[in-house]
């Protein structure tokens, strides 16, 4: 049985306070009984240590929302995984579609973070989705299976790794993909890692969605057999829909 994981993919929104203010709402909700699906928020870098100071106790995962493959050195602007690791992160989001469209991260980048990660011990939600023109040229199957195996080279155990199915013509659109259609790309998602990593390793790896996720649409989401929470953006920034959204997961 996977534990359904829901993350909060704050991006670039909240300044400090106003991230420790939302946190603090959400960790309060959370923390009481009751909440038995795996929560994390990810706010921004500069937002990250006193975040945690907040939710330490209630069992919220710390997230960071991307890293840079090296440890230190020369590469100004980029957070390393030993940095995340020290600000009290236990998960890093990899690959997010906005990575690989404006800063022109490819699988291959999104393959050395996801190793980098790992080596650190931290867990890793990758992510993976078509464009809406993919989709209509109808290689979305194609394109997420590459996406998939390119990203994960040379990982050999995927324990601490989750997959984050996020169609790009649903994120922050208001389009979600039907429950049927993210249901069948989680399927085609996990039988390519029962192919590469055995039927045991891919019946246990958890696959969020992530696309418009709210709470009117998280119940029929997760209800599929192979939607194992969701990655959620603009609802995470309000208190109410996030918890409509966790409740749903349960
Ligand atoms: O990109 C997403 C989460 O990483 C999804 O964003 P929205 O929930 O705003 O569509």
């Amino acid at each position: 049985m996977r534990r359904k994981i829901v993350v909060g993919n704050w991006k670039m929104n909240n300044t400090i306070a106003e991230s420790v203010e939302l946190a603090t709402a959400i960790a309060e909700k959370v923390g009481g009984d009751g909440v038995t699906c795996e929560v994390g928020i990810a706010p921004t870098f500069p937002a990250l240590h006193e975040v945690g100071k907040v939710i330490e106790w209630s069992g919220i995962r710390l997230c960071a929302q991307n890293c840079h493959y090296e440890n230190d050195g020369a590469f100004t602007g980029e957070v390393s995984t030993r940095m995340l690791a020290a600000a009290g992160c236990s998960y890093v989001i990899v690959g997010h579609s906005e990575r690989r469209q404006y800063f022109g991260e490819t699988s291959q980048i999104v393959n050395r973070k996801v190793q980098k990660a790992l080596a650190e011990g931290l867990s890793v939600i990758m992510c993976v989705g078509e464009t809406l023109d993919e989709r209509e040229r109808g290689v979305t199957d194609e394109v997420v299976a590459t996406q998939v195996v390119e990203g994960l080279a040379d990982v050999t155990d995927l324990t601490n790794l989750v997959i984050a199915y996020e169609p790009v013509w649903a994120i922050g659109t208001g389009k979600t993909a039907t429950s049927q259609q993210a249901q069948d790309v989680h399927a085609m998602i996990r039988a390519k890692v029962a192919e590469l990593y055995g039927q045991q390793a891919a019946d246990h790896l958890r696959i969020q969605y992530g696309g418009s996720v709210k709470p009117s649409n998280a119940v029929e989401l997760f209800g599929m057999p192979d939607i194992d929470g969701g990655l959620i953006g603009g609802a995470s920034l309000k208190v109410d829909d996030f918890m409509g959204i966790v409740e749903a997961a349960g």
